[in-house]
C-alpha cells in the first residue's frame, strides 16, 4: 500500500526490535532448551528411548535455530509440512520480492522486526513437530500454568467481585453499569502487563487485587475511547427487540492472569445484557511464549471450576455452561500465527476477515495484535488510527493495548513528545495503555 511508512527492524542498533532479536529471543529459545532437558525423565517415561531421542533432536534443532538469528544467517524456508507451510514459504518470497538485489536475503537483523519475530516462534514449533513422538510438547505450558497459579489471590478476588456484580447488576442504574463495564476493561487492559514475552519468559504475575489500583491508574491510559464502546453496545442494548443478537468477538492474548481478566469481562457482558454472545479467538500453536492455545483456554476454564473457593468455582461452572449453551464460542484459524499484517487478512484468510464482519464490536487484545493492526510501522504519533488499520475494517475495533512496542498512533500532538522528553522507555515499558477504538461515530 502506497505511503505507509517503513516496518520497524533490528537494523536499527539500540531500537527496541534490535535489543528484543539480540538479547531477549535467544533468552526465550534457552528457556525453551532447558525446558525440553528438564523433562526428559517424563519423556522417557511416556515413550521409553524414542522419548529421549526426540527430545535431543528438538534440542539441537532449537539450538541450530539460535546460532542462526544470533550470526544473522539468512531466513530459510520452513521445511516440514503443516498447515501453514506453504503460506509461510510464499510469505518468505514475498519478503526477498520487496529486496533489491544489493540487499541479499531475508535477515534477522534486517528484515522486518514483526515477520522475524513470528518466523521465530514458528521454527520453534517446527523443532517440536520434526521431534516425535513429543511433537504436541508445548514449552510454554509451564510458565503459562505457574502465572495463573502464581495469581491466584487476585484471581479470586476477581471472581468475588464478578459473582457480586452478577447479583446486583439487576438493580443497577445506567451510570452504576456504566461504572462497573469501565472498571472490568480496565482490569483486562492491566491484565496485559502479564505477558511472559517481554520478561524473557520469567515470571510476571499478578499479586496484588488489581481493582483497588484502578483510580492510581487512570494517568497512564493514553488514549482512552471508552465511551464509544458504551454508547456502542448500550445502542445495541435497545434495539435488542429488533436485533436479537449482539455479538462481541475477543481477540485473545496471554493466558493465565490475562485470560482471566478477558473471561470475567465476557462473563459480565452476557450477565449486564451488553452482549448476548461472545466469541474468542486463540492461537494453534505456542505463541510469543504467553499466548491462549485451545489447550490453556479449556485448562484454565477446568482449573477455575475445580478450585475450593465457592465464587472461583462457581465462576468456572458458569463459563463452562456459557460453553455448552453457544453463548461463548471459541474459534481456532491458523492466521493469527502468521506473519501478515492485519490488514492481509482479507485476502490471506477471508474466511476469517468474514466471520469477524459478523460481531458488533471486535476487541484485540495485546501489544502483538497492535503491532499486526498498525502494521509494525514506524508511524508519526498523531496519525489517525483509522489511517493506520490500511483498510482493515471488518467491525468496529478497540485495541486494548499496554505499550511495549515502538509503534503508537492516534496521539494528541505533542503528547508523544512530551512523554519521550519524560520518560526515555515509555512505548515498550507496559507502564501506558491505550482504548483505541476504530468505528462510526
Ligand atoms: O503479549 P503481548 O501484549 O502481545 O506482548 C508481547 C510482546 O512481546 C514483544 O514481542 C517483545 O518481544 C513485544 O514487543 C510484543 O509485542
Ligand atoms: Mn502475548
Amino acid at each position: 500500500m502506497a505511503g505507509r511508512p517503513a516496518s520497524l527492524s533490528a537494523r536499527e542498533e539500540g531500537s527496541f526490535a534490535y535489543i528484543t532479536i539480540k538479547d531477549r529471543t535467544p533468552q526465550i529459545l534457552t528457556k525453551a532448551i532447558d525446558t525440553l532437558h528438564r523433562h526428559k525423565s517424563e519423556f522417557f517415561e511416556k515413550h521409553g528411548e524414542r522419548g529421549v531421542e526426540a527430545e535431543k533432536k528438538a534440542i539441537s534443532l532449537l539450538s541450530k535455530l539460535r546460532n542462526e538469528l544470533q550470526t544473522d544467517k539468512p531466513i530459510v524456508p520452513l521445511v516440514e509440512k503443516f498447515v501453514d507451510t506453504d503460506i509461510w514459504n510464499q510469505y518468505l518470497d514475498y519478503q526477498q520480492s520487496l529486496l533489491n538485489e544489493s540487499d541479499g536475503k531475508p535477515r534477522w537483523f534486517y528484515s522486518p522486526w514483526l515477520f522475524v519475530e513470528c518466523y521465530m516462534y514458528r521454527r520453534l514449533h517446527e523443532a517440536i513437530i520434526q521431534s516425535p513422538p513429543i511433537d504436541d510438547f508445548d514449552v510454554f505450558k509451564e510458565s503459562k500454568d505457574q502465572n495463573f497459579f502464581e495469581s491466584q489471590e487476585s484471581v479470586i478476588a476477581l471472581c468475588t467481585h464478578l459473582q457480586a456484580l452478577a447479583s446486583a447488576v439487576e438493580g443497577l442504574d445506567e451510570n452504576q453499569l456504566k461504572n462497573e463495564f469501565f472498571k472490568l476493561l480496565q482490569i483486562s487492559l492491566w491484565g496485559n502487563r502479564c505477558d511472559l514475552s517481554l520478561s524473557g519468559g520469567e515470571t510476571s504475575s499478578q499479586k496484588t487485587n488489581i481493582i483497588n489500583s484502578l483510580e492510581d491508574l487512570k494517568p497512564f491510559i493514553l488514549v482512552n475511547d471508552l465511551e464509544r464502546l458504551w454508547s456502542l453496545l448500550t445502542k445495541c442494548k435497545k434495539t435488542r427487540e429488533k436485533v436479537p443478537v449482539t455479538r462481541v468477538d475477543i481477540v485473545l492474548d496471554n493466558s493465565g492472569f490475562e485470560l482471566v481478566t478477558d473471561l470475567v469481562l465476557a462473563d459480565f457482558l452476557l450477565s449486564s445484557k451488553l452482549a448476548t454472545e461472545i466469541h474468542f479467538y486463540g492461537k494453534m500453536i505456542p505463541w510469543f511464549v504467553s499466548d491462549t492455545t485451545v489447550r490453556d483456554f479449556n485448562w484454565l476454564i477446568e482449573q477455575v471450576k475445580r478450585s475450593d473457593h465457592k465464587w472461583m468455582s462457581k465462576c468456572g461452572t458458569d463459563w463452562e455452561n456459557y460453553i455448552k449453551t453457544g453463548r461463548w464460542v471459541y474459534h481456532d484459524h491458523i492466521f493469527w500465527t502468521l506473519p501478515h499484517e492485519f490488514c492481509a487478512m482479507s485476502q490471506v484468510a477471508p474466511d476469517l476477515y468474514a466471520e469477524l464482519q459478523k460481531a458488533h464490536l471486535i476487541l484485540f487484545k495485546g501489544d502483538l495484535n497492535y503491532r499486526k493492526l498498525t502494521g509494525d510501522r514506524k508511524w508519526e504519533f498523531t496519525v489517525p488510527f483509522h489511517q493506520a488499520l490500511s483498510g482493515f475494517h471488518p467491525a468496529p475495533l478497540c485495541s486494548i493495548r499496554t505499550l511495549k512496542a515502538e509503534v503508537q498512533v492516534g496521539l494528541q500532538p505533542g503528547q508523544g513528545e512530551r512523554l519521550a522528553a519524560s520518560e526515555p522507555g515509555w512505548l515498550t515499558c507496559g507502564k501506558y495503555g491505550i482504548f483505541q477504538f476504530d468505528g462510526p461515530l
